[in-house]
């Protein structure tokens, strides 16, 4: 199997196919003539029976599921030519995966020295179904909550809990944090198992185009296939207001690692969601009103996850080593959440979640001045914005405790008097925002317990 990305002409969608009996839907796709690539995803709970509008459903969003998921192997040789074998697309879906595509593989592109401006497009198709509103299924209030093993999600499931919202703590792939994480919740779980096809792996040898991918809606498109299936009405995310904010880039403009955990995703498959695949089927993140140092002020106020969460994302390769403790130390969501956490919760408490004081270490310098923006741009990583870095550092140096911590004197001595004071109070980044897609009613419920 030799795999030559220069020579490759077509990206094609094969088919996609779903077996009730045994829950495990096949993803195929290939390049042109070339073996067929198949990915699966198995949802527990087999069999379904699924009756006539439910089953039409579950084959929309699984049609989506195949279209969005092809993300990951499209970007191998980022071919000229887009083709769907097996079923047609309208304008609405060519759209929503030109606009994924672009975006969500924007840090790719630019990595990668590419620009796919214009290049990609989805046939959508004369075939294609006319254009008619998804029905309501009349499916039970139950939440599918995305639980990532780190503490976004746990701030969800735990204000989920608090308003009497029935959830399933849902993960997708094989991570034992995750589970960890999720059976110390004490709900219902499910976990959804993933296999990617083994030919990427090879191809990436071979030397194929690599890099970040939209994971969050790879993630997003199974959950809302398994909501289909399993009758729940709501998959919830847990997607900041800082995710929809990129990295500023000189010469380049903003690439967003971080677009499908964006506002801009979010509002455009929700919408999608609900016009295509099921009126009553909603797709929202419960922390969209809240900044990154919002959502770590919730996080403070329970221990009891301290001993379980990463948000280090060195835990969650599908192949190679993970890091011998749950926090590295050394990456861009160690340094951040770390510094994100510590305004809100006492220093012994921190320094034992991590092991270590990450603040107090001189060779995390360059690390800290990425986040803070300083004389560098955001990481390409799951950060928040340089505003909130540079506010929690403020906070920071404020407190004895803290104030002569090795990164944050540096930060006092050489990097503060350069920033304006008005900039650095942390108070307006607490601020709870109203651009978001939770459900009116859970909003009502969820605003005052967000506010402080
Ligand atoms: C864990 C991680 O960060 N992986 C990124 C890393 O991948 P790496 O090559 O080091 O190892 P593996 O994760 O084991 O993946 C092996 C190859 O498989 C391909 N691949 C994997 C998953 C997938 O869904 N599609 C794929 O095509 C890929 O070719 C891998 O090389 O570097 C890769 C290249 O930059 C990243 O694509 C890997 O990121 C994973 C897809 C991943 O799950 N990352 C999340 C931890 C992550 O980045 N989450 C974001 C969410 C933002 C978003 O949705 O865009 C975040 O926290 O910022
Ligand atoms: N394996 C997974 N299965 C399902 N959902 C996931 C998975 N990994 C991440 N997510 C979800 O994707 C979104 C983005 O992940 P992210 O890593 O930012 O969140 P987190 O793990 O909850 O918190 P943190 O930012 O502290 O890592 C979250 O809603 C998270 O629940």
């Amino acid at each position: 199997m030799t795999f030559d990305r220069d020579s490759i002409r077509a990206f094609r969608f094969v088919r996609c196919d779903f077996d009730p009996g045994t829950g495990i839907a096949r993803l195929v796709y290939a390049f042109d003539d070339g073996p067929e690539l198949v990915e699966t995803i198995t949802i527990p709970g087999a069999p379904f029976a699924l009756d006539g509008a439910r089953a039409q459903a579950a084959e929309k969003a699984l049609r989506s599921l195949h279209l969005i998921t092809g993300v990951s192997y499209y970007k191998a040789a980022v071919p000229a030519e887009i083709r769907i074998d097996s079923y047609g697309i309208d304008a609405d879906t060519a759209a929503l995966m030109e606009e994924l595509y672009l975006n969500g593989l924007g840090e790719f592109a630019y990595r990668n020295g590419l620009n796919l401006h214009g290049r990609i497009r989805f046939p959508a198709s004369d075939l294609a179904p006319a254009k008619a509103d998804a029905a309501s299924l009349g499916l039970r209030r139950h939440a599918l909550v995305a639980i990532g093993g780190g503490k976004d999600s746990l701030v969800s499931i735990e204000a989920l809990r608090a308003a009497g919202i029935e959830q399933t703590v849902t993960w997708v792939g094989g991570s034992q944090l995750i589970k960890a994480c999720a059976e110390r919740t004490g709900l219902p779980t499910l976990n959804i198992g993933r296999q990617l096809a083994p030919e990427l792996f090879e191809y990436n040898r071979q030397g194929a185009y690599n890099g970040h991918i939209p994971v969050t809606a790879i993630n997003s498109a199974i959950m809302v296939f398994a909501a289909a299936l399993l009758g729940a009405d709501q998959v919830v995310f847990s997607n900041e207001r800082s995710a929809s904010y990129g990295s500023l880039i000189e010469g380049t403009g903003e690439v967003n690692h971080q677009w499908s955990k964006g506002w801009a995703f979010e509002r455009d498959f929700g919408g999608y969601v609900q016009r295509r695949i099921a009126a009553d089927l909603s797709y929202y993140s419960l922390l969209r009103p809240l900044s990154e140092l919002a959502v770590a002020r919730q996080f403070a106020k329970t221990d009891r996850y301290d001993a379980h969460f990463s948000s280090c994302n060195r835990n969650f390769h599908l192949l190679g080593e993970r890091p011998a403790s749950r926090w590295c130390g050394v990456c861009p969501k160690c340094h951040f959440v770390f510094l994100a956490l510590a305004p809100f919760m006492p220093k012994p408490r921190l320094v034992a979640i991590f092991g270590r004081n990450l603040l107090d270490d001189a060779a995390q310098i360059p690390g800290y001045d990425a986040l803070l923006e300083f004389q560098n741009h955001k990481p390409f990583e799951c950060v928040g914005e340089g505003k909130e870095s540079r506010a929690a550092m403020a906070a920071l140096a404020q407190r004895p405790e803290w104030r002569e911590d090795a990164i944050v004197e540096r930060f006092r001595r050489e990097i503060q008097p350069q920033l304006q004071a008005s900039e650095l109070d942390i108070a307006p980044l607490l601020t709870i925002d109203d651009e978001h897609r939770v459900p009116p009613a859970l909003w009502d419920k969820l605003s005052a317990h967000f506010a402080t």
